[in-house]
């Protein structure tokens, strides 16, 4: 269910003659295993460690009724990283610690396995970037959050996405359910669920999902009103939010964006959003110095055209790992 990270993978453009100031991302990523017999290096104080891991996974995408795909999107992200020219300061670090991949359908276990590889990261000081998979990666995700979080800290969670996602999982979990299984893992422990959901299409979520959201207090905006001229707004909402929580998870559904520029999702939304705003607000919330970890979701390269969602899908992290404090 785990696959550490072949040293082939990273590979791109080479401008030799520049020395340091031609690297590029794929010359500077470190592979780390993830394995008990293996001690995982702590980032050191000062340092600023990025690490990636990938979750090849989609069979929450067949249970929702979608179209497959998005379990072969991690390394496509990867290839549309590798070539991106460094800016980093110079105390900052790239490792990619492999794929969590999911057998024989047996979701539940391999977010339990995504949950125990993300806790080990964060507890060696890592800022984690997962490479979805379907939006069942969110509550593997979360869970590895939740167990390496201090007991008295609040997390929050910030969700680009057209959809809620909190459609009941009485039958089974899917991509379809992953917020709700969070809300529910959340009151069990006696603690709140602070959601706030980016994007979403009124005709793509029925009113049972609205009534859903309503119940839980989820916060939303609407993918009309998450446009440019509402800009300020917008990011007064963010902070109001975030003054909130002590820690905050980002998740990107590609499926927020216009299917213009996010063609490769399996549920495409001809009006979603523009990136501009999303990259506005992006900077803001990874600026905010509580942002734990990030997953982009949902890439699912059989649809895309010209590798145009997957190049959304890493510039995305590009822009969110350099403005992360
Ligand atoms: N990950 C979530 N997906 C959407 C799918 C909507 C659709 O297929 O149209 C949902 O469950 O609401
Ligand atoms: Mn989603
Ligand atoms: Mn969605």
């Amino acid at each position: 269910m785990y696959k550490p990270i072949d040293a082939q993978t990273w590979k791109g453009r080479v401008d030799a003659a520049d020395g340091e100031l031609g690297l590029r991302w794929h010359q500077m990523m470190q592979l780390l295993r993830l394995s008990p017999e293996q001690e995982l290096p702590q980032v050191a104080p000062g340092r600023c460690g990025f690490a990636f891991l990938g979750f090849c996974c989609d069979e929450g995408v067949r249970r929702n009724q979608g179209r497959v795909g998005a379990a072969s999107a991690p390394p496509l992200i990867r290839q549309a990283m590798a070539s991106f020219a460094n800016h980093l300061p110079s105390n900052a670090s790239l490792a990619d610690a492999g794929d969590v991949l999911v057998l024989n359908q047996y979701l539940e276990e391999a977010q339990v396995q995504l949950g125990k590889k993300v806790q080990a990261l964060q507890e060696h000081g890592y800022k984690t970037i997962v490479l979805g998979g379907g939006h069942e990666t969110a509550y593997g995700h979360f869970l590895g959050l939740q167990s390496a979080l201090e007991e008295e800290e609040t997390l929050g969670i910030i969700n680009f996405d057209a959809h809620f996602d909190l459609r009941s999982y009485s039958n089974q979990p899917s991509s379809g359910t992953p917020f709700l299984q969070i809300a529910d893992a959340l009151e069990k422990q006696n603690k709140d669920f602070n959601y706030l959901c980016l994007g979403i299409q009124e005709y793509g979520n029925t009113r049972a999902l609205f009534n859903t959201a309503q119940n839980l207090c989820a916060e939303y905006v609407l993918a009309q009103d998450l446009h440019a001229i509402n800009a300020e707004a917008l990011k007064s909402q963010i902070q109001t939010f975030l003054s909130k929580i002590d820690k905050v998870y980002v998740s990107i559904d590609l499926d927020v964006f216009a299917a213009a520029y996010a063609p490769g999702v399996s549920a495409p939304a001809a009006m979603g959003v523009q990136p501009d705003i999303v990259l506005l607000l992006l900077q803001d919330i990874m600026k905010s110095e509580k942002v734990l970890s990030l997953d982009v979701v949902e890439l699912n390269p059989q649809f895309d055209i010209d590798s145009r969602t997957a190049k959304l899908a890493a510039s995305l992290i590009y822009h969110s790992i350099m403005n992360w404090r």
